[in-house]
């Protein structure tokens, strides 16, 4: 279990710069311990200018990339292709510009996909993928070198939203209908899914987030606000805006 800790920087800007920055490195530090490297990305729009971010950084091509295993905490059930798909988001701003190997990129299944149209089959074959990959005899899911998730001004995290029947779900993947935040069908990283990665990174911009995130880090409840369930197992970090900051207990502050 970690403590959680806080950075704060000057803007929505300099935060997806400083993000950037901590990304690489991350992803340089695990492939020089183990050879390879995983991230779970997110969706949103502090998500998309982190990674474009790191596709401005020349220090990008210091990583690996044909050894980095790419997957999605939580994915917005539509087509293939289709530009409100978190894939298709990152896959503009990142992912098609730097040298992945495809097997190694795992996005979650389109509506028009080979799983159908059902959000239940997805999470099925998401959760198989995510099995497979995972070391033999171990566990359901793969090593996560790190995760990100965006805030929702709720307090939903990836898509696991305040008070939705996902938060008694035992699968590490699931179906998601009603969601608040459009489209209404999605799938996601359950939350004992997302708090097996090693480092928890969550990122919130603007002062419609202050109030979320101060109630996380006050310690509300999950089920009312998911963000305050995440817990990394080595490390969970808050990198926020000074407007997303401005309700962060005082007793974390000192960690700025
Ligand atoms: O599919 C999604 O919409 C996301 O994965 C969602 O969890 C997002 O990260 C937050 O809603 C924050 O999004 P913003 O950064 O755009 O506020």
């Amino acid at each position: 279990m970690s403590e959680a800790s806080v950075a704060v920087h000057a803007d929505a800007d300099l935060l997806a710069q400083a993000v950037a920055a901590r990304l690489v490195v991350k992803l340089l530090d695990a492939q020089a311990e183990r050879g390879q490297a995983s991230v779970v990305l997110t969706g949103g729009r502090i998500a998309a200018a982190i990674y474009r971010a790191v596709a401005a950084l020349p220090a990008r091509d210091a990583v690996d990339w044909s050894r980095v295993d790419v997957w999605w905490g939580d994915e917005r059930f539509l087509p293939a292709g289709d530009p409100e798909r978190n894939e298709t988001q990152a896959r503009a701003a990142l992912l098609d510009v730097v040298p992945l190997h495809p097997a190694r990129v795992h996005p979650m299944p389109a509506s028009d996909g080979p799983a159908g149209p059902d959000p239940e089959e997805a999470a099925a074959r998401y959760a198989a993928e995510l099995a497979a990959a995972a070391r033999p005899g171990t566990a359901a899911l793969p090593h996560f070198d790190v995760l990100m998730l965006g805030v929702g001004e709720d307090g939903h995290v990836a898509s696991v939203f305040p008070e939705h029947p996902v938060h008694y779900e035992n699968r590490p993947v699931s179906a998601v209908r009603g969601s608040p935040k459009p489209p209404p069908v999605r799938t996601t990283l359950t939350l004992p899914a997302i708090n097996t990665a090693e480092e928890v990174w969550l990122v919130a911009s603007g002062a419609d987030k202050a109030r979320a995130v101060g109630m996380a880090l006050a310690g509300a409840g999950p089920v009312q606000l998911p963000a305050a369930g995440v817990q990394g197992t080595g490390r969970t970090l808050w990198l926020l805006d000074r407007a997303a900051a401005a309700d962060v207990p005082a007793r974390l502050r000192s960690l700025r």
